[in-house]
C-alpha cells in the first residue's frame, strides 16, 4: 500500500501557503497580524541600531557614558540612537516609542521617515512628538488605504464624528470642538459626496440639528431628509434659510449675554440650544449669478455665510462646506469667507492653484501631496490643520442607502426647532424600492 503521508503533507503546505497568498491580497490585515508583524518586529529588533546609525539618528556618547561603554578590546566609542522605550503591534503596523538622547530633536527623526521606512520595510513612517523628549514612531505595514475599513470603536460622541482612515491606520475624526467651521474640495468623482455621507452618518447619530443647503436640487441631501431639521433646494431659499440662521445666532448671543456666558458649553444645560451643522453641497451655485440684478441677492446671502463663519461658533452653529473650487473667481466674499473655514480636506484636483486655495494658506507642504492623489483612488485626500500638519486619508466606501437608513434610524433625535419650520422636508412616502421623493415647503417669509 503506498504511503500518502507525504502528499498529505504537501498538500496542507501548499494549502496554508495558498491561504497566505489569499490573506495578502483579499485579507491584508490578517496577513499583517500573522506574516508582517512578526517579521517587521524581528527586522526592527535585529537592525535598529546600525539602521538609526546609517539614517544619522545618532549622536556621540558623553565622555561618562563614552567610557562605561568603550568596548574593551578597541577601545572603540559606539555612538548612540534613541532609546526604544516601547514597542506596540497594532492590526495595521507597529507603534515604537523612542526617548531622544541630548543633540536630536523630532524634526531630526521626521526628516529620516523615509530612510526608516525603507530600512525597515514598512508602507510608511510617520513620526510624532508626544512629549518633550519623547517620539512616536508609527510605522505602518501595508496599504491601509487601498480597502478602508474603520475599527469597530471608532464611533461618533460629543461633537467628533470618525469619518475616514489616515495612511497610518489610525482614525482621522472631525472634531466640532476644534475646528468649527470647515471646507471640503475636490474635482467631480474625486469622492466629496463620499466624504459627506460618512459625516452625515456620523452626525445623524449625534444630539444635533442638521440643516441642508444643496443646490443641485437636494440630490444629495433629500435622501437624509428625515434627520435633517430644514433643506434649502436653491440659492433663493438658501438665501432665506441663512437669514433665519443669522437671526438665531443673534438671539443665542443675547442668551449668552443674559448669563454671562462666553459659549454656548458655559450655558446651564437647561437652557443651552442644541448645536446646529449646516451642510453647503456645492458652495459655487451661491456665488453664481445669471443676471445683474440677482447680483445684490447674492452678496447679502455670501455677507450672511461670512457673519456665520465669523461668529457662530460660540453659539454652536458649525459650516461644512463642500465644493469643487473657491477661490475669488467666485466672486465678492470668496476669500473672506474662505479664511474663516479652518478646517480643510481636498481631494483630488484638476490642478495645483485648486490645491492650493484649499491648503496653501494653512498647510503649505500637503499641496503636493494633494496633487499627488491618483484618480483610481476617489475617497483619498489630505485633511490639513492650523497647526500646519497635514495626513493623507480616505473615507470607508458606503452607499447613500446605508447613510439614509441611519439617518432613518435616528430620526426622533430631529430637534424641533420652530425658526426653522418654513424650511422643513416635507417626506412623501415613496413607491417600495424607489428613493423617497422630498418636496420643501414653499418659503412663506
Ligand atoms: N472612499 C472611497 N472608496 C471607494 N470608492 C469611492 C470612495 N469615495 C468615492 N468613491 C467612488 O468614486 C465615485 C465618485 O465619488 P463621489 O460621488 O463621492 O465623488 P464627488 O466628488 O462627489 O463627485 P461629484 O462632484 O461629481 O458629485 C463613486 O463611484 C464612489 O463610489
Amino acid at each position: 500500500m503506498t504511503d500518502v503521508t507525504p502528499w498529505l503533507e504537501l498538500g496542507t503546505a501548499a494549502a496554508g501557503a495558498g491561504g497566505i497568498g489569499y490573506a495578502k491580497v483579499r485579507a491584508p490585515r490578517v496577513y499583517w497580524s500573522l506574516v508582517g508583524l512578526p517579521v517587521t518586529w524581528g527586522r526592527f529588533t535585529w537592525t535598529y541600531g546600525s539602521t538609526m546609525e546609517v539614517c544619522g539618528l545618532t549622536v556621540q556618547p558623553s565622555r561618562l557614558r563614552a567610557f562605561m561603554t568603550r568596548t574593551v578590546a578597541h577601545r572603540e566609542v559606539r555612538p548612540v540612537p534613541p532609546k526604544v522605550r516601547r514597542v506596540r503591534g497594532t492590526s495595521t503596523g507597529l507603534v515604537v516609542t523612542l526617548r531622544l538622547p541630548a543633540g536630536l530633536e523630532p524634526a531630526d527623526v521626521a526628516a529620516s521617515s523615509q530612510r526608516l521606512r525603507h530600512a525597515f520595510g514598512v508602507q510608511s513612517v510617520t513620526v510624532s512628538e508626544t512629549k518633550p523628549g519623547y517620539v512616536e514612531l508609527r510605522m505602518t505595514g501595508y496599504d491601509v488605504l487601498r480597502r478602508v475599513r474603520m475599527p469597530r470603536t471608532a464611533k461618533p460622541r460629543d461633537l467628533v464624528v470618525p469619518v475616514a482612515l489616515r495612511e497610518d491606520g489610525s482614525v482621522y475624526e472631525r472634531d466640532y470642538r476644534k475646528a468649527p467651521m470647515s471646507l471640503t474640495l475636490g474635482a467631480t468623482l474625486s469622492g466629496k459626496s463620499m466624504y459627506q455621507r460618512n459625516l452625515i452618518k456620523g452626525l445623524a447619530q449625534l444630539p444635533v440639528g442638521l440643516v441642508g443647503i444643496d443646490c443641485k436640487r437636494g440630490v444629495e441631501q433629500s435622501r437624509y431628509a428625515s434627520r435633517l431639521s430644514a433643506l434649502a433646494t436653491d440659492p433663493q431659499s438658501a438665501g432665506l434659510l441663512l437669514d433665519a440662521l443669522v437671526r438665531e445666532m443673534e438671539e443665542r448671543f443675547d442668551l449668552l449675554a443674559l448669563h454671562g456666558a462666553s459659549d454656548l458649553w458655559d450655558l446651564p444645560e437647561d437652557v443651552r440650544p442644541v448645536p446646529l451643522v449646516v451642510l453647503i453641497d456645492e458652495i459655487a451655485e451661491l456665488f453664481l449669478v445669471t443676471s445683474k440684478k440677482d447680483e445684490p441677492a447674492r452678496d447679502h446671502t455670501v455677507m450672511q455665510l461670512v457673519r456665520l463663519g465669523q461668529m457662530a461658533r460660540a453659539i454652536g452653529i458649525y459650516l461644512e462646506v463642500c465644493g469643487q473650487r473657491f477661490g475669488s473667481d467666485l466672486g465678492r466674499g470668496a476669500t473672506a469667507l474662505r479664511a474663516q473655514l479652518t478646517g480643510r480636506v481636498v481631494h483630488r484636483v484638476n490642478d495645483k492653484q485648486t490645491a492650493e486655495m484649499g491648503l496653501g494658506d494653512i498647510a503649505p507642504d500637503a499641496v503636493s501631496a494633494v496633487t499627488a492623489i491618483r484618480a483610481d483612488r476617489p475617497g483619498v485626500a489630505v485633511a490639513g490643520d492650523t497647526s500646519g500638519g497635514w495626513s493623507r486619508i480616505r473615507t470607508p466606501e458606503i452607499t447613500p442607502d446605508e447613510a439614509a437608513a441611519v439617518c432613518r434610524e435616528h430620526a426622533d433625535l430631529t430637534p424641533e426647532l420652530a425658526f426653522l419650520d418654513p424650511f422643513r422636508p416635507v417626506i412623501r412616502s415613496a413607491p417600495a424600492k424607489a428613493p423617497a421623493l422630498v418636496i420643501p415647503e414653499p418659503v412663506t417669509e
